[in-house]
């Protein structure tokens, strides 16, 4: 299985309809892959808070109809990231999209744990409170998004719900690099899972981005890790390996609590 992490972000002013047809592009550049993903928050920066009602869209907006339709066109599995989702009564979600080959609307997860204790997201968007896994051909997503990485228990719900392969678009600073890398290989050696983190490039209102989008393999070796910029890594997983990495060593199978 073939995955194309894409490593972008809003470039300085640039207006959303030119980001847009970016990652369009760049996913229809993509043909080939099984599964391609995009950040968290990509037309907006995940620090930009003043642009997320600004920008907010409905679920069935301009970006879901852009991305089903690169999906369509490519005949990929597309996570495409997140966006600001304004929900029916006003509140705004950072609401991640997974489309099939064919366009349609996989699945859909509002972020759970919002970032930014008593500021930003946490105060402006609300909290998802439901575990999403979607089933491919071969293996099973859990979706997560960044903040989330720092929550274990979310990710042993996701297993728990058949993921075998966890997938986190991140608008994550370098400040915090080493916990982003070190938390990403944690949440694949603990449950067994590859992880696939998608980071952001660029500065998001004066907030440098990490990055570093990075594969990790269910024994927790990095597979790939890319470097700041605009960049795509590109990956080759083997579904199999999760169940045999479970099965030489059935650590999962030991657990006390929450069983
Ligand atoms: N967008 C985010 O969720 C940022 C998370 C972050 O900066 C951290 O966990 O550290």
């Amino acid at each position: 299985m073939r995955a194309s992490l894409l490593q972008i972000g809003p470039d300085g002013d640039e207006p959303v309809d030119s980001l847009r047809d970016r990652a369009s592009s760049l996913v229809q550049e993509q043909a080939g892959a099984d599964l391609v993903i995009l950040p968290e928050l990509w037309t907006t920066g995940a620090f930009a808070f003043e642009r997320f009602a600004a920008e907010a869209e409905p679920l069935r907006g301009p970006t879901y109809e852009l991305m089903a339709e690169s999906a369509r066109k490519t005949g990929v599995w597309l996570h495409a990231g997140s966006i600001p989702e304004r929900a029916e009564d006003g509140t705004l979600y950072n609401t991640s999209l997974v489309f099939g080959p064919d366009g349609e609307l996989a699945a859909s997860y509002r972020k759970m744990h919002r970032f930014g204790f008593d500021r930003g997201e946490a105060v402006l968007m609300g909290a998802g409170t439901e575990l999403v896994t979607v089933a491919l051909p071969g293996t099973t997503l859990g979706l997560a998004t960044c903040y989330d990485l720092r929550f274990p228990e979310l990710f042993r719900g996701l297993v728990d719900a058949g993921a075998e392969l966890l997938v986190v678009p991140a608008g994550w600073p370098e400040r915090r690099r080493a916990h982003w890398t070190l938390l990403a290989q944690a949440r694949a050696v603990e449950n067994q899972a590859y992880v696939l983190a998608v980071g952001s490039a660029g500065t998001h209102a004066g907030v440098p981005q990490a990055g570093h989008s990075i594969a990790v393999d269910p024994w927790g070796a990095v597979l790939a890790e890319a470097g700041h910029g605009q960049q795509v890594l590109t990956v080759d997983l083997d579904p199999a390996r999760v169940a045999a990495t479970r099965e030489e060593f059935p650590a999962l199978k030991d657990r006390v609590l929450g069983r």
